[in-house]
């Protein structure tokens, strides 16, 4: 090979490494620049859909749920609208919230918004109200949230970048309702704990905001609906559902899509500048 022909090898594998190199980079910041969400309890109810939403967004989602099968299930149904991967955990346990962070850090690379949507409902007469249901209801919806909000924020500082909680809080966190006690008092604790996180962590660049849906038919309204009915023989199936949702004034039930519409404004970039809001997303049925 002569002089000549040497140069030209040298000079082309040489673009060759600096393209080579330049894509790596590129392909390196893409990954890293998509923004990575966890939704908890995210199997099916409005937190599928608020993962279904986020994943459209181009989030990269980590679902999450207690059950391990119907977050499988899930995870299948959202494959083909972007990354998404699953952790099994339970909302209650802090370590279980830790693990849940770690393992979205791990799978994705960061994090930057994490959703405390799992919930459960508590349906009996304020005489009836025992230890076991307070304990439960608390652990999962109050405790989740603070045992959420902390693993995130954590994560938040350790990565030096702003973050985003939302979460789950309801009518029932400005509103209290008959045999709806238990769990009208859990998301009352949601909304202060979302405003003292608030306060105490936007110097850090981390927003803590809720969204409080109204009357959505999920599981969980199928399961109030039926508890109604037993505390009151007097109601048919399906007529507690009826009476709270006839009340809506823009005339028909919530959906996930009507949830999630909100959760990705508050997980996007034009929410900036609001933190500590418990906003309402009910069609109209409590004002305040
Ligand atoms: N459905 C409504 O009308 C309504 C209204 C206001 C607020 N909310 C709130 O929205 C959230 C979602 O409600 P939904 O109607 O989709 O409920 P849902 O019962 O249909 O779904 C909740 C999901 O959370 C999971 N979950 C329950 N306990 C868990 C735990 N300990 N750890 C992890 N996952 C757990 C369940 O397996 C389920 O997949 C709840 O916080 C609820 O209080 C719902
Ligand atoms: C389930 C819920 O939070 C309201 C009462 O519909």
């Amino acid at each position: 090979m002569c002089f000549k022909e040497q140069k030209a090898l040298q000079w082309t594998r040489g673009s060759a490494f600096v393209i080579m190199f330049l894509l790596v980079l590129y392909l390196g910041g893409m990954i890293m620049s998509k923004k990575v969400a966890v939704v908890t309890g995210s199997a099916g109810g409005l937190g599928k859909g608020i993962a279904e939403r986020l994943l459209k967004d181009g989030f990269s989602v980590m679902i999450h749920d207690i059950s391990q099968d119907a977050l499988t299930k899930t995870e299948t149904e959202l494959k083909d609208l972007g990354d998404v991967a699953s952790f099994v955990g339970d909302v209650s346990k802090k370590a279980d919230q830790e693990a849940l962070v770690a393992a979205a850090v791990e799978k994705f690379g960061q994090l930057n918004v994490f959703v405390n949507n799992a919930g459960v409902e508590a349906v009996t007469p304020f005489l009836k109200i025992d230890e076991s249901e307070l304990e439960r209801t608390f652990k999962i919806n109050v405790f989740g949230t603070v045992y959420g909000t902390q693993a995130a924020a954590e994560q938040f500082i350790k990565q030096g970048t702003p973050g985003k909680i939302i979460n789950a809080c309801s009518i029932a966190g400005h509103e209290a309702y008959e045999v709806l006690g238990t769990y009208s008092a859990s998301k009352h604790a949601v909304k202060a704990f979302t405003h003292v996180a608030a306060k105490e962590l936007a110097s850090k660049h981390i927003t803590v905001n809720a969204y409080c849906p109204g009357v959505a038919k999920t599981k969980m309204w199928d399961r109030i609906d039926a508890e109604m009915v037993k505390a009151d023989p007097s109601l048919k199936p399906g007529e507690p559902f009826a009476k709270f949702s006839g009340e809506i004034a823009l005339g028909r039930y919530e959906t996930p899509t009507d949830v999630a519409n909100l959760v990705h404004f508050l997980a996007s970039e034009d929410s900036d500048y609001i933190t500590g809001q418990t906003i309402l997303v009910d069609g109209g049925l409590v004002y305040n």
